[in-house]
């Protein structure tokens, strides 16, 4: 039986070396214990979980058209492999906000994340941390932000921001995140309401409705103090409350000043598909921005994401960060967002499944194998630097 490296790694950076463990570790009768085709994820995890939790997680707006343009748009685009280019050295990194990263990947926000397992943020984000990827904490995580914060060590965090209507918890929560030591913010324009989501009308599943996703803001005492009773005297009172208010639709391009003047880091905009946003970002005062509609749960009938990232590229990627997310899903994915323009890619669903499924281990499971597919993506391309793909590398 074959032992020890058969790839040649730099330890740490060799993501493609995931791809021989799992080969290895099957040789010797260890069952895999996540499937290494990640669109069997979800599957995997209604059968575990139920159609409850993991149809909130895979549900989206409308009849579900947006995320599969999501695909349709990733799906067009065409890799054109190169040959014979000397590609035995990668290099994944990318340099994000001042920071290097080892990969272009950060795990996307994600609120609620106890419906899928117990320790839901907390070991979501050791595993990020693990793997040196960001970890994007939700304003609608299920674990107060200190207790992610302390449990994730010295992992890179980003703190996702839902834009309420109280100036006062916006307030608190961008001081809260700065002495947990969040790093950049994360401001998610796209969720000025909850969209029409039928597969959780037609099952009455909405988690904030029981409680969950609302930990941030029942620990918070700005939102304490619009409370006519505490939260543990009248909690449905407190849910009613956090209802009503996490989300504003009187939110206009003049309010970012407020956050702009308050937040010292960088500033990025998630939920950003039309070039003219993206400007108006730069104007604002933004460093990025994130192309995302919202893994299709927002508008139904959107432009898939994928389609929509070039024309932002265009209007401000000399001058902003441009992030992608929605319905990337594997190695390939990555590829064609880097060389359409971007940065950097946010994971969303799989790692939730991931999650559900094997809790801190298969999240690193979904993120090393998503990167080990990505790197020999890369390679088998002929490309080597994550940071130097370009248009040119697709058809
Ligand atoms: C269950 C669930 C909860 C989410 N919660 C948030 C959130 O709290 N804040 C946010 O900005 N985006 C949230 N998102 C959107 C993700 O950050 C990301 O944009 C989306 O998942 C990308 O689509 P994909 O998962 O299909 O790739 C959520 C997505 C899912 C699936
Ligand atoms: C509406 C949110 C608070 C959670 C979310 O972003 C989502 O479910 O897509």
């Amino acid at each position: 039986m074959i032992g020890g490296d058969v790839t040649d790694p730099e330890p740490g950076r060799d993501w493609a070396a995931f791809q021989y463990e799992i080969y290895l570790n099957g040789m010797t009768g260890a069952v895999p214990r996540l499937p290494a085709d990640p669109t069997r994820l979800e599957e995997l995890a209604e059968a575990r979980l139920g159609p409850g939790p993991v149809g909130y997680v895979a549900g989206s707006a409308g009849n579900g058209s947006t995320e599969r343009a999501n695909r349709a748009a990733l799906d067009r685009h065409r890799i054109v492999p190169r040959m014979l280019r000397d590609v035995r050295r990668r290099d994944l990194s990318v340099e994000l906000f001042g920071a290097r990263l080892p990969a272009p990947l950060a795990l996307a926000p994600i609120g609620v994340l106890s419906i899928m397992h117990p320790e839901a943020e907390c070991a979501a984000a050791r595993a990020a941390a693990a793997q040196g990827v960001p970890f994007i904490l939700s304003s609608a995580s299920s674990t107060p932000m200190e207790r992610v914060a302390e449990a994730m060590g010295d992992g890179e965090r980003w703190f996702q921001l839902y834009w309420g209507k109280d100036r006062e918890v916006t307030r608190s929560f961008l001081d809260r995140a700065r002495a947990c030591g969040f790093t950049v913010l994360v401001v998610t324009l796209d969720t000025p309401l909850l969209a029409w989501r039928p597969r959780d009308l037609d099952q009455a599943y909405l988690p904030f409705l029981r409680g969950v996703g609302t930990a941030n803001y029942f620990t918070d005492p700005a939102f304490q103090a619009g409370l006519a009773k505490p939260v543990h005297e009248d909690r449905d009172a407190a849910v009613l409350h956090f209802v009503r208010m996490f989300g504003d639709p009187g939110k206009t391009w003049q309010d970012l000043a407020f956050l702009r003047e308050h937040w010292d880091g960088p500033i990025v905009l998630k939920g950003v598909l039309h070039p003219d946003d993206a400007r108006r970002a730069q104007e604002a005062g933004m460093d990025g921005v994130v192309v995302s509609n919202h893994g299709g749960r927002q508008v139904g009938g959107s432009i898939g994401a994928a389609d929509a990232l070039p024309g932002v590229v265009a209007a401000v990627g000399d001058r902003l960060a441009v992030l992608f997310d929605s319905g990337v899903r594997t190695g390939d994915d990555v590829f064609k967002a880097l060389a359409l323009g971007a940065r950097a890619v946010l994971l969303g669903r799989p790692y939730a499944y991931g999650l559900g499924l094997d809790g801190q281990p298969g999240v690193e499971h979904v993120i090393r194998a998503l990167l080990a597919e990505f790197e020999l993506t890369l390679a088998l391309s002929g490309h080597t630097d994550a940071a130097g793909l370009t248009p040119e590398a697709l058809g």
